[in-house]
């Protein structure tokens, strides 16, 4: 969430020349609704559900940066289908992702609870409050981002994480690279992973679309 998974990945693919693949913007195309509609109206275990089925759908396919949600990590079964590829993990501090899901766009991420309401807030209030849910998620969630194939520290060179500032997309572009360099000398076997085949575990059946 404000990770730049999506802004990264975007850069990385045109860096490989690989298709690029969003999964949040893949199930609002196929579901036809916002990730907030679902989260409101259907509920978090009916996306999840939904995002299961979209990653097994992409799991068929080589040659393409994927960017997930920051929810992907929970259920096990999204790991058989990421793996399939190389599991990156962009590490920052809280601070830093509040920071930015602030400037960018609050209304349309459904677990920073008070979101919906934020734009009447002022700019520090929304802040604290990103900042506390954002921290309550990652103290719980990165023993399963600790699983990632590979770790790239997003902090600007020379500034700790507690200052919170993040390195542009490009350097972060690049210190992807070389820690992917570096992790495939150690492991030829995660390029060479078997690929996608029917003997996938099922995916949760999605529930239908409304309309
Ligand atoms: N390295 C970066 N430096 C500055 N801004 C960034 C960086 N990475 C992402 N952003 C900005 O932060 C916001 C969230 O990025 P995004 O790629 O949507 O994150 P995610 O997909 O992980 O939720 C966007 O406005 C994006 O432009
Ligand atoms: O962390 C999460 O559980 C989620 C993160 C969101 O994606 P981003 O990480 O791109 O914000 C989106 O999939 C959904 O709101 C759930």
């Amino acid at each position: 969430m404000g990770s730049g998974k999506s802004a990264v990945g975007r850069q990385l693919a045109a860096a490989l020349q690989y298709d690029f693949v969003d999964s949040d913007a893949k199930i609002e195309s196929v579901y036809q609704k916002p990730i907030r509609e679902i989260f409101k109206r259907d509920g978090e275990a009916a996306f999840r559900d939904q995002e299961s089925y979209i990653l097994k759908q992409l799991a068929q396919f080589r040659n393409q940066v994927v960017s997930t949600g920051g929810g992907a990590i929970l259920r096990s079964v999204n790991w058989e289908f990421m793996r399939t590829g190389v599991v990156v993990w962009l590490e920052g501090a809280p601070e830093l992702f509040a920071r930015r899901v602030v400037a960018d766009d609050l209304s349309n991420r459904p677990l920073l609870s008070r979101g919906s309401a934020a734009k009447q807030k002022d700019p520090e209030e929304q802040y604290r409050e990103a900042l506390a849910d954002i921290s309550r998620l990652l103290d719980r969630r990165r023993p399963l981002y600790e699983m990632a194939d590979v770790a790239v520290p997003l902090e600007a060179a020379g500034t700790g994480p507690e200052k919170g500032l993040g390195a542009p997309i490009a350097e972060v572009v690049h210190r992807l690279l070389l820690a992917l360099e570096l992790r495939l000398t150690q492991d030829q076997n995660l390029i060479f992973r078997e690929p996608a085949s029917e003997d996938f575990p099922e995916a949760p059946a999605p529930i239908a679309a409304e309309e």
